[in-house]
């Protein structure tokens, strides 16, 4: 067999997108909600590389993750988390979308796939009061026919709990859904609820290494995804890795 045999054919019904490192490049805006929060805090601002690994498992985290990389030692009991949410919250909204950016591909990608039929949904663990509004901003909303966000289900990626919701919205089997994302959660999630996933190498993926990923291959946007779609390809063989 070879590296790149083709799959037994998969017709797919669905494609469920990752917003943060898939669809867009949120880093700039994150980053800066999170060093004013740190400020406001009386904290100093952390370097932009050091938040962008801490986005991913959702907002919580990251401010949870931000509040213990400090400069400045600061409180992280409940009270005080909730506290720093509410802070960051403030600031995101004031800039969501003001420096965000389409990685390349995007739009052709997402073309791409309806033309071939697939339903799109968005699957992200930003909660639904920051997406909703950074879709319409980017002009990406009207492509979508689901959007799942970190506070839709009673569990985030990379529980398989959000991409079976969008399957069942999109009225798709799982076995008929491809997933793309940019980091572990994405893999992990689409691996325990039973969905083909792919990955692209220009997000964040929590500072480690794609090709650490139980996958089933990486494309260079969601361009190269559609044309995955259309011609699904095995990955190629890994040390350890899936077959
Ligand atoms: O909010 C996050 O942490 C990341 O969201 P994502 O699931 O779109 O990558
Ligand atoms: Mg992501």
């Amino acid at each position: 067999m070879t590296s790149e045999a083709p799959l037994a054919a998969i017709s797919f019904q669905a494609a469920l997108l990752d917003l943060d490192g898939t669809l867009l490049d949120t880093i700039p805006d994150l980053a800066a909600a999170a060093n004013a929060m740190l400020i406001e805090l009386g904290a100093v601002a952390l370097p932009e590389a050091d938040i962008a690994t801490y986005v991913g498992k959702g907002t919580e985290n990251l401010v949870r993750r931000c509040l213990s990389d400090a400069r400045v030692a600061l409180p992280i009991d409940e009270a005080s988390v909730a506290r720093a949410l509410a802070i960051f919250g403030r600031h995101y909204h004031a800039v969501n979308g003001r420096a965000a950016r389409l990685y390349p591909g995007v739009v052709e990608g997402l073309a791409a796939l309806r033309e071939q039929g697939l339903k799109l949904a968005v699957v992200t663990n930003k909660p639904t009061e920051f997406t909703l509004p950074l879709l319409a901003h980017m002009g990406l909303a009207h492509w979508f026919d689901a959007v799942v966000c970190g506070d839709t289900c009673e569990r985030k990626k990379p529980d398989p709990q959000p991409l079976l919701h969008a399957c069942a919205l999109l009225d798709c089997p799982p076995q008929r859904a491809l997933a793309v994302g940019d980091s572990v959660n994405d893999a992990l999630a689409a691996r325990a609820a039973g969905i083909t996933v792919l990955a692209v190498p220009y997000g964040y993926n929590e500072g480690r290494d794609i090709h650490e990923l139980d996958i089933d291959g990486i494309v260079f946007g969601i361009d190269d995804a559609a044309a995955w779609a259309a011609n699904p390809r095995r990955p190629r063989k890994r040390a350890g890795g899936h077959p």
